[in-house]
């Protein structure tokens, strides 16, 4: 997530009215604002339907759906705009004009259309073909298709893969990301869906020339499919969810998650509810709110954790009761000589720009070196020579996750710490039952460059939800980045096991004028378990 917006972003959505109130603008409405965004609603057609039946679609016109955007735009300017029902062609392209008149004057603007086709009652909302959308399908940055949607606007009628249906629309109309939902697929189990996302690109002006397969990476989820008849409207929400998250910062894996779980908590809820109704009832979806419970949340599919879902747990860090505390990440044999006789847990050495000659060396002799203490010594990045030479543990990032030999890590019998920035990937690395996850960062650093990725002590919470509720189960907790003697406490009173820092050990002297060795005391200090009980009470 980008850093925490204190005024609550505003939404706009574009979208029809349901007289059943189930779908359409009064989804979009309690979606919105159960998720702490401000709605504001366009209105272009006026419904007649109930649960069984679509009577009729009574389109406004585009003049008065002008003169609202008129009023709206500086009082109420989006940072999202939702597209739900267009009714005819006049309407796909005053939407075409509008979107690309507004994201010249805001390029950050995004646009997030979810298709409305077909009623699930029967019935068609328009007569539009794919060729008719077109002008309208060019503008937008996001879509969220179902699988027969999809199959229409990709082209390919016959086509059941989502991942080749959501590049094949990207490729016919430059939209930044599809996201093709699986609620309607043929698999009785499991509702997957799949997110193809265009890196960077999202809300950038589109180039029409660029190599259209570059830089893509696609998000899979999967939920265990639930049977409730509360269901009307889901689609709509799952869209306006996305929009809310998306305006309040979240990366789009972390935004399609976090949607994903929304909808899932509105189904469990309404569950016991459909049991008691008959079967043919068709009740709207029930909008709960932020999906704080785990077992809401999707499970991520990916290859990483398929290849190793048969590998063991990798070795805790053998605490014996101890806290784990103040993890120092630290660039060089200088700091690590002088942290390591301070009784530290744990500390990292994180070597950046050096020859690999040099690189060897420093390694070696710093495993040499920690042999004589109790702290636990992890090696950042280099696997090969932390197996190699015996460290205690290696940290890797997300970027390097993909060509660790994990395998090889653990047969050697060293610890495993990951990085992850917010829900997805936390999702993801719990699946590899590492020794340890980090969380980051938590505040902006000026040690690395985390724009985007700056989760803010409530998004830390979130994520900490996400853990097993069974203490004994859960992979403890590092939080890193920003993270001052001043903000330690906070950090460390929401649950984390440890926060590592750089610079408020490394850049003491200029900072607070201690030494770094009273800098670590202090640290140690305010996050004592002393310190934290008093701070939550
Ligand atoms: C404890 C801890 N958490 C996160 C990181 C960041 O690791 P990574 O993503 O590999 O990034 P670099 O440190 O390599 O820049 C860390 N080192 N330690
Ligand atoms: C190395 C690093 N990794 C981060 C992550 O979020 O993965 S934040 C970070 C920088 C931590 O340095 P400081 O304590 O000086 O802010
Ligand atoms: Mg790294």
């Amino acid at each position: 997530m980008t850093n925490v917006i204190k005024k609550k972003p505003i939404i706009w959505t574009i979208s029809g009215s349901d007289c059943s109130g189930g779908a359409g603008i009064a989804a979009d409405i309690k979606t919105g604002h159960g998720l702490g965004v401000e709605v504001c609603h366009l209105i272009t057609a006026n419904t007649v339907q109930n649960s069984q039946q679509l009577v009729s679609v009574n389109a406004v016109s585009v003049e008065l759906l002008q003169q609202q955007v008129d009023v709206l735009i500086d009082d109420k300017t989006p940072s999202v705009i939702k597209i739900g029902l267009v009714a005819n062609a006049e309407q796909v392209q005053w939407l075409a004009e509008l979107l690309g008149q507004l994201k010249q004057s805001n390029p950050n603007l995004l646009s997030v259309y979810d298709p409305v086709g077909q009623a699930s009652v029967g019935g068609s909302f328009n007569a539009l073909s794919s060729t008719d959308l077109t002008p309208l399908l060019k503008q937008l940055d996001v879509i969220t298709p179902n699988l027969n949607e999809a199959k229409s606007l990709a082209g390919l009628l016959n086509e059941n893969t989502a991942a080749l249906l959501a590049q094949k629309i990207y490729q016919n109309f430059g939209i930044t990301s599809v996201i093709v939902k699986g609620g309607h697929s043929a698999d009785e189990k499991f509702s997957n869906d799949y997110c193809y996302h265009q890196l960077n690109q999202l809300s950038a002006a589109k180039q029409d020339n660029q190599d259209k397969t570059q830089m893509a990476i696609s998000y899979q989820l999967a939920s265990s499919r639930i049977d409730t008849h509360y269901s009307h409207g889901g689609g709509c929400s799952f869209a306006t969810a996305l929009s809310a998250f998306l305006a309040q910062g979240y990366l789009m894996r972390d935004a399609f998650t976090l949607a994903k779980a929304f909808i899932t908590q509105g189904l469990m809820a309404s569950e016991p509810l459909s049991q008691e109704n008959g079967h043919q009832y068709y009740g709207a979806f029930e909008q709960q709110g932020w999906p704080k419970k785990a077992k809401c949340f999707p499970q991520v599919i990916s290859e990483l954790a398929n290849k190793y879902q048969e590998l063991p747990t990798f070795k805790p860090l053998a605490l014996n009761g101890e806290q784990l505390g103040l993890y120092p990440v630290i660039d060089s044999l200088y700091w690590l000589k002088r942290l390591l006789p301070l009784g530290l847990e744990i500390i990292q050495l994180r070597i950046k720009n050096v020859t690999n000659e040099q690189l060897e060396r420093i390694i070696v002799e710093a495993i040499e070196f920690a042999k004589d203490y109790k702290t636990r010594l992890f090696i950042n990045d280099y696997w090969q020579l932390a197996i190699k030479h015996g460290a205690y543990g290696v940290h890797i990032g997300q970027e390097d996750l993909q060509d660790a030999d994990l395998a090889a890590i653990q047969q050697a019998g060293l610890r495993l710490g990951i990085s992850t920035h917010g829900c997805y990937e936390f999702l993801l690395a719990q699946q590899l039952q590492p020794s340890y996850l980090a969380i980051g960062a938590i505040f902006p650093t000026k040690t690395k460059d985390m724009t985007g990725q700056i989760q803010g002590i409530d998004n830390l919470k979130q994520v900490l939800a996400l853990r097993p509720t069974e203490k004994s189960q859960q992979i403890p907790v590092v939080a890193i980045g920003g993270i001052s003697l001043e903000r330690a406490p906070k950090v460390l009173a929401t649950g984390v096991e440890s926060i590592a820092v750089v610079t408020a050990i490394t850049e003491a002297e200029s900072s607070h004028g201690i030494t770094p060795e009273h800098a670590v005391v202090q640290l140690q200090n305010a996050i004592s378990a002393e310190a934290i009980e008093v701070l939550q009470h």
